[in-house]
């Protein structure tokens, strides 16, 4: 999947942004920097999911992180609304029932559907401490094997189980890694995390990153730089 994408298309910016006006000002500033562009709590409760529609109709791809969780059959008609939108992307929880009704839901509108398996801000103990069994890397293993049996698009994981993820689901499955930080960036909440290069070389197809270029002095030029090293990595 990887090999056809340019740099810059495996880079998505997260828009967690409290309004549409920033969220449009920040597309701007970025210009041809970025060109996949992902929508979250933040703005789509802020009324940011119209802008689905004008950021494909701009030649944008949309990831639509909404990471849906409910009965199988609110899923699935979540699921049917937002396949109307335009986007690329859609998160539900790696859950067996939510990604079976997710995955009959979407139809042929075009809209893959990505499964979030363990987020990025846990580790062990904090699996523990909400009652799994498993840790990290065993319960991101299961759900990925789960996953695929039910046909998901991709898998949202860490750059840190990217390369072992890939050895199980094979190269048609998406990897889609949030948890980047370039050297030096703020770590923030994130637990499991990695530099865009290491985390492009482990495999993943696609890097999610928000705060190291949303809140940086110059957002674009922290784009540039991404791509870069995506770019780099990838050679
Ligand atoms: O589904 C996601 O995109 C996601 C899953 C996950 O495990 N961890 C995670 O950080 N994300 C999202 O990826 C983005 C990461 O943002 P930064 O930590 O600011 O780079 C946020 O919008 C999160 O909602």
């Amino acid at each position: 999947m990887s090999e056809k994408l340019a740099a810059r298309d495996r880079m998505i910016v997260a828009l967690d942004l409290p309004s549409v006006d920033a969220a449009e000002a920040m597309i701007a500033k970025l210009g041809d920097s970025a060109s996949f562009y992902k929508i979250g709590y933040q703005l789509a409760y802020a009324g940011g999911l119209p802008m689905v529609r004008r950021l494909a109709d701009a030649g944008k791809k949309v990831f639509v992180d909404l990471k849906l969780h409910d009965i199988g059959n609110t899923v699935a008609r979540g699921v049917e609304s937002l396949s109307a939108l335009g986007a690329t992307f859609l998160t539900v929880h790696a859950y067996p029932q939510t990604m079976k009704a997710a995955v009959a839901a979407r139809g042929d509108s075009g809209l893959k559907i990505l499964a979030v398996t363990v987020l990025t801000s846990y580790d062990d103990a904090d699996l523990q401490e909400a009652g799994y069994r498993l840790g990290v890397r065993e319960l991101v293993e299961q759900r990925a094997h789960q996953a695929q049996d039910i046909g998901i698009d991709g898998l949202v994981c860490s750059p840190e189980e990217a390369a072992h993820l890939r050895g199980i689901v094979g190269p048609s499955i998406a990897l889609v890694t949030p948890g980047i930080r370039p050297a030096g960036a703020a770590v923030g909440d994130q637990k499991r995390i990695m530099t865009p290069a290491r985390a492009i070389m482990a495999g993943a197809d696609y890097l999610v990153v928000g705060r190291p270029i949303v809140e940086a002095a110059d957002p674009k030029a922290a784009a540039d730089a991404i791509v870069q090293e995506i770019a780099t990595a990838t050679v």
